[in-house]
């Protein structure tokens, strides 16, 4: 999408970062890994403020969370903190009803350090073309296979032609999205991003193409991943 005539709002972030990342099964939550000597959790939220039109990052904590204040960023003006749930939709929802009056939202992932300022630039542009918002997401590249339920084999090949794979940020008009994920915790939908909640209240929010780089470290491979995508990131913002 090209963005140089259009101008991009200001906005707010929330950013969940309440999980304990079991899958990553790590000595402490996966946010607080360290790549190049800081951790996930400064590094999402470095990638966040580096746009200017992100004016504050709401950081959603466990409430059992004693790392994020000792970290340098816990003292920047731009950070506010509020209490987690258990799921993180509901890490999510405690953040947007602490949002106060703003036009539009970004959600992103703690766990994704690596997002690119292009995305970011892309994805803000779309406010001046959508009333109900769009995710970052990346084609899905591979064969796709549905197993036999309860068996080690292949059930069938499904159509990859309009599968994506979702990333975060995720952006969408604030009140319409507390609206919707409000409706879909009340109603035990199964929402594991925005955009589920915003489908669940039947709109169709955008899909924007973007890079598959932006990896949720999930696992503990990712680690390694990550840190090579950031350290590409970074050489190349200095360049
Ligand atoms: N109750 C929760 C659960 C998750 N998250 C956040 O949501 C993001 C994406 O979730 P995921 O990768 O699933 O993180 P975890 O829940 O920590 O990981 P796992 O599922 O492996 O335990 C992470 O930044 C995580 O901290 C959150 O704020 N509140
Ligand atoms: C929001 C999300 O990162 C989109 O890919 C993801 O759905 C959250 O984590 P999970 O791995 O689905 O639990």
């Amino acid at each position: 999408m090209s963005h140089t005539a259009v101008s991009l709002p200001e906005v707010i972030a929330v950013l969940p970062a309440a999980g304990i990342g079991s899958r990553m099964q790590a000595e402490c939550p996966k946010q607080y890994l360290t790549i190049g000597g800081k951790t996930l959790i400064e590094h999402s939220i470095r990638a966040l403020l580096h746009s200017s039109n992100v004016t504050k990052v709401i950081v959603a904590l466990s409430p059992h969370d004693t790392q994020f204040r000792q970290l340098p960023v816990a003292s920047d003006p731009r950070i506010q903190l509020v209490t987690g749930g258990n799921e993180r939709a509901e890490s999510v929802m405690a953040g947007l009803e602490a949002a106060g009056d703003h036009g539009w939202v970004l959600v992103h992932d703690a766990a994704r350090p690596c997002l690119h300022p292009d995305d970011l630039t892309n994805l803000l542009a779309i406010s001046a073309i959508s009333k109900i918002g769009g995710i970052l997401a990346a084609p899905v590249r591979d064969t796709m296979k549905r197993g036999e339920p309860g068996a080690h084999a292949i059930s069938h090949t499904v159509d990859r032609q309009e599968l994506w794979h979702a990333l975060t940020p995720q952006f969408f008009p604030l009140e319409l999205l507390k609206t919707c994920l409000r409706r879909a915790l009340n109603e035990g939908a199964v929402v594991t991003d925005e955009a589920s909640a915003m489908e669940y209240c039947g709109f169709h929010p955008m899909l924007i193409p973007a890079r598959a780089d932006n990896i949720k470290v999930t696992r503990p491979e990712d680690l390694a991943l990550a840190e090579f995508y950031l350290t590409r990131l970074y050489q190349e913002e200095n360049a």
